[in-house]
């Protein structure tokens, strides 16, 4: 159900599916998926690479992840490819987290329509049978940390520009249970507790020790670090692997699944709130007047 939400959404977005989804594709050559999501093929290693490309810092937009949600898929379906490894196309911005103007002066249904598409997104990675590798090329905060969480390894860029977190409470609103339990499944309840309460962004050497990532690295090595970490992990039996990871995940997936409708509701009422979105207009006056 949640997919024909994704598609309808692609189609209203004047997205041709049949011929540029599909071109999530096997030979070598750079294709494109999508508009903003750039998918490098290598069928010969089993492995493809997903390059963010949502100027100006790869917001997930409602039309953004529908596309990843769709490309995902297809990667999944498609038994070549065995390993995907995330990165930004802009080196500098992994991801912006949601979108803000996504949360901001729209209605209910479209609130409800972009909080499921999230929870698509999450639940896509979290218990892909894929082998996924974050390559992080830059600032990630709150959703863009999300789904680099959501990946089974993390490199990151040694940039102290480069801060990864869940910065919700910063934004005055609260990270849901499922990025939380993504959180706790990585660094353990109290440090969670803490970089929650606190939304705290994390540079590089910080990131390493509370273990949001598992390896920094020069930032021209980010992607063939990806790349070997990818190549190791390939050499565990598919079968094995997958249903490890699964025992590892599925309860936190199912968690949210079987309060789906309930989580959007719950989304929906908080981001409607007057001071919610008063919050969030002065979040994104704050980030324009950085710029000034
Ligand atoms: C319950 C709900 C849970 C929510 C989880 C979330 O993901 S909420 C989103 C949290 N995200 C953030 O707090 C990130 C905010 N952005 C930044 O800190 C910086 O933009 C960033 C990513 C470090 C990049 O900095 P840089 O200096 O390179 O760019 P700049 O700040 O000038 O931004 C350029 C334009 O992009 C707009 N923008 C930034 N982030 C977002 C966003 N998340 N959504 C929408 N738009 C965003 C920013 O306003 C600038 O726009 P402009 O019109 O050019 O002024």
């Amino acid at each position: 159900m949640a997919l024909v939400a994704a598609r309808g959404t692609l189609l209203r977005a004047g997205v041709r599916l049949g011929t540029e989804a599909a071109a999530c594709g096997r030979n070598g050559t750079r294709r494109s998926a999508s508009h903003r999501v750039l998918v490098e093929p290598d069928a010969a290693a089993g492995i493809a690479t997903i390059k963010f490309k949502n100027p100006p810092v790869n917001s997930l937009t409602l039309e953004f992840l529908t596309e990843l949600i769709i490309c995902l898929e297809k990667l999944e379906n498609d038994k070549t490819f065995r390993g995907v490894i995330l990165t930004s196309n802009s080196p500098g911005i992994f991801s912006a987290g949601l979108d803000l103007r996504e949360m901001c002066g729209k209605n209910p249904a479209h609130y409800a329509e972009y909080w499921r598409a999230v929870q698509e997104l999450w639940l896509k990675l979290y218990v892909s049978n894929m082998i996924l590798v974050a390559a992080i090329n830059g600032a990630s905060p709150a959703g863009g940390c999300l789904m680099s969480l959501s990946c089974d390894y993390r490199v990151l860029a040694d940039n102290p520009r480069y801060k990864v977190g869940l910065n919700e409470t910063l934004l005055g609103i609260v990270a849901p249970f499922w990025f939380r339990d993504t959180l706790v499944n990585t660094i353990g309840h109290r440090a969670s507790e803490r970089a929650l309460q606190l939304g705290l962004l994390f540079p590089p050497a910080e990131a390493l020790q509370v273990g949001m990532v598992d390896q920094v690295v020069p930032e021209d090595q980010v992607h063939s670090t990806a790349l070997s970490v990818i190549t190791q992990w390939l050499a565990i039996p598919d079968h094995a692997r997958q249903l490890t990871k699964s025992m590892m995940r599925k309860a936190t997936t199912d968690n949210l699944i079987k309060q789906r409708e309930a989580d959007i509701q719950n989304f929906v009422s908080f981001i409607s709130r007057d001071s919610i979105q008063k919050s969030l207009q002065m979040y994104i006056e704050k980030l324009k007047q950085k710029k000034s």
